[in-house]
């Protein structure tokens, strides 16, 4: 579904991604880790197009999408979380969703609304919804049309450890039942877990591990690189 093959991107003289190879499977929750800084943020970057790698190559299904535009890849159907969730003041959370969705030709808005619990938040105003609420719309905003592919940063960033889980939850049930494969880049160790069927670590833009989540938690480098500091 995705290959990234020496994936290199440097901001000056900070090599942020260095010769990163990565595998998406389709139908995948694939889960990026790592430190601060690691280069998750700009993997995901140079996937969506908002970057250019300075060496490597991008490969979606079987397809060099290297040198395309944002706009080609939005349109091949690789979607990202914005984390904000209206680009118009004074839109109601349905007026948003109803939009992008007739946009993007989405029919089952219904589902995803249900779905992401989102029912309540329908009448209110984007910016007046709870936090929580805004993180779900963002997710649903990057799920509309069904793409194939989906970025997601840090959806559960500034969540509770139960918001986290149930989101992960919601995620989880929707991607399955749309075949969605998920790239996602998450702090939350315990939603990684408990979604992922596959992990990636970065370390100061390397991949120092790559496998089913079992594996990867057993890895000494990890450990010390990441999940030791955080268990
Ligand atoms: N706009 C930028 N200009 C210069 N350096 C940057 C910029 N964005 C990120 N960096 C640097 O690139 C490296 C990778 O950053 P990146 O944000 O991709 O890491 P990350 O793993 O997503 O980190 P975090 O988990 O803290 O979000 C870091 O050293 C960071 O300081």
């Amino acid at each position: 579904m995705l290959e990234l093959k020496g994936l290199t991107f440097a901001y000056g003289a900070v090599k942020a991604v260095n010769q990163v190879d990565l595998f998406v499977e389709k139908g995948s929750i694939h889960g990026l880790i790592g430190p601060n800084g690691a280069g998750k943020s700009t993997c995901i970057e140079l996937i969506s197009g908002n970057r250019k790698p300075t060496a490597g190559m991008i490969v979606y299904d079987g397809q060099d999408i290297t040198a395309k535009s944002i706009s080609w890849r939005r349109h091949a159907g690789i979607s990202r979380s914005f984390q904000r969730i209206s680009v118009f003041d004074g839109l109601t959370v349905a007026d948003q969703l109803e939009l992008a969705a007739r946009a993007v030709g989405e029919s089952d808005l219904d589902t995803i609304v249900a779905e992401l619990d989102l029912g309540n938040t329908l009448t209110e105003h984007c910016e007046a919804v709870s936090y929580g609420e805004q993180r779900r719309v963002d997710i649903a905003l990057a799920l509309l049309g069904e793409p194939p592919l989906v970025l997601l940063d840090e959806p559960a960033a500034g969540l509770s450890r139960d918001e986290s889980l149930q989101l992960a939850d919601h995620l989880a049930h929707l991607a399955e039942e749309r075949g969605t494969t998920v790239l996602i880049v998450e702090h939350h160790l315990e939603v990684v877990f408990r979604i992922c069927s596959r992990l990636s670590v970065l370390e100061q833009g390397s991949v120092i591990a790559d496998g089913v989540p079992e594996e990867v938690r057993r890895e000494p480098r990890v450990m010390e690189a990441y999940l030791g500091r955080a268990a």
